[in-house]
């Protein structure tokens, strides 16, 4: 070891191919710098991954544990539906967990976690909110779909929902041919966007299956976003497109979102995967 620097243990792991460094601060350990996330996110540099998941004490009453989510570019976020699984997987493999449901806190919101059969998790992903004051999209008194902004010389429809995150979601027709990065980053500079926001790109291919793309708050393009296929799910259920259960198809992997009502939550079933544990040598 170097004089003067420590090591912080970590686990790599990922969900349909959105990837995490997971850290255990539940000691109450400080969370990592900006500096920290985007150095060890780093895919040259550093370890590599979508977003860095601090695992911490509860925050509500009967949890088993809160976690908070950084962003590769040292952003946090009120959000991660694949990081909740990977969080509730590793928490389960800690032995931290005494049965196959549990309570954990995102935060902005407390999940209840079950554990499915084949290294699957299914979240409680809380109820959708449409109020645009709570995304939040500026500009707008009340809930629209679509919202419609111009911009860069053409004029955008999107639907807009919040996760605990912000989210955007376009329908488009080709998914292959969306031009996810351009738009993604043109939407996520408007100014309606203060918190700037996830912009997701969806082609319904039959009432109970969407394919999605999703370009991310703090990362760009990744394989998957589950705060993202909620979002979708819940933007096209509204718009009476498809139905209430949803097989949703990332370039990483399959979701399984599942909407019962409008004033329910959304449950969000997937895998959780390990990849490594490692230790990282920081000043
Ligand atoms: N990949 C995530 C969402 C992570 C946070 C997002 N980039 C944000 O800034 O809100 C997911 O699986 O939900």
């Amino acid at each position: 070891m170097v004089e003067g620097s420590r090591l912080l243990r970590f686990t790599k792991m990922h969900g349909a191919g959105n990837d995490f460094i997971v850290l255990d601060l539940r000691h109450g350990a400080a969370p990592p710098s900006p500096d920290l996330c985007r150095a060890m996110a780093d895919r040259h540099r550093g370890v590599g991954c979508d977003q860095i998941l601090t695992v911490e004490a509860p925050r509500e009453t009967g949890s088993v544990a809160a976690y908070r989510i950084w962003n590769s570019d040292g952003s946090p976020s009120g959000q991660c539906g694949n990081g909740a699984r990977c969080v509730a997987a590793w928490l389960w493999r800690e032995g931290a967990v005494k049965g196959k449901s549990f309570q954990l806190d995102s935060p902005g919101r407390s999940h209840h976690v079950e554990r499915l059969d084949g290294g699957n998790w299914r979240i409680s992903m809380g109820v959708p909110e449409f109020d645009p004051a709570r995304i939040p999209l500026l500009g707008f008194d009340g809930p629209r779909d679509p919202y419609v902004i111009a911009t860069g010389g053409s004029i955008l429809g999107f639907g807009a929902v919040s996760m605990g995150n912000p989210h955007a979601v376009l329908e488009v027709q080709d998914l292959d041919a969306a031009d996810v990065a351009g738009t993604g980053a043109q939407l996520q500079a408007l100014d309606a966007f203060p918190e700037s926001a996830n912009i997701g790109f969806a082609q319904v291919q039959a009432r109970d299956s969407i394919r999605l793309r999703v370009f991310e708050r703090g990362v760009g393009e990744t394989l998957a976003c589950g705060s993202g296929a909620c979002a979708a799910v819940a933007v096209l259920v509204r718009r009476g497109l498809v139905d209430r259960a949803v097989t949703v198809h990332l370039p990483g992997g399959d979701l399984h979102i599942d909407w019962p009502a409008d004033d329910a939550p959304v449950a969000m079933a997937g895998p959780a995967a390990f990849v490594f544990e490692g230790e990282w040598l920081h000043d």
